[in-house]
């Protein structure tokens, strides 16, 4: 094998790869065409509040019922309509709700936009 194969390899079929397979329907572009569609954002019940949201508020967030909300550095997220596109696997994503699971994200995937993907999933600010 010549070693600009090497990494390619690494990271796909070998041990310790923690994606899942998504339901069809649930790719990437999926996503992106979910999330840019014209119509409310998908921030749910509190709507891209100014307000900033206090981490008492962000762990009434975290299922069974209801909405899934996440802070990733500084900004939270309702995931909820992420979840089955989320290529880790919708318990690897549970992992973080209700809670700010920046440490968790950047464990995975500091290369990841978050900021990209999840814009119009954001419900406001963190309060510090
Ligand atoms: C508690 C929080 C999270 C955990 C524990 C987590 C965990 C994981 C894991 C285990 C994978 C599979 C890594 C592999 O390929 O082996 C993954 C992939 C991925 N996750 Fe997450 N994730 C979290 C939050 C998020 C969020 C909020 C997003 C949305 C932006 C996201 C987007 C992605 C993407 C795009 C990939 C594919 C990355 C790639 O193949 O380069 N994750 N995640």
């Amino acid at each position: 094998m010549s070693s600009h194969l090497k990494p390619t390899m690494a990271k796909g079929a070998g041990a310790g790869r923690l994606q899942v397979a998504l339901k069809p329907g649930h790719s990437l572009m999926d996503w992106v065409k979910l999330k840019n569609k014209k119509g409310p954002s998908l921030a749910g019940s509190r709507r891209q509040s100014r307000e900033p949201i206090t981490k008492e508020e962000l762990a009434q967030h975290k299922g069974p019922e209801g909405e899934i909300w996440m802070a990733i550095r500084g900004y939270v997220f309702n995931v909820t309509p992420y979840l089955d596109f989320h290529p880790g696997g919708r318990a690897q994503l549970m992992k973080g709700a209700g809670k700010d699971a920046t440490k968790l994200f950047d464990h995975y995937h500091p290369w990841v936009n978050v900021a990209g993907m999840l814009d119009n999933c954001c419900v406001g600010k963190l309060a510090p």
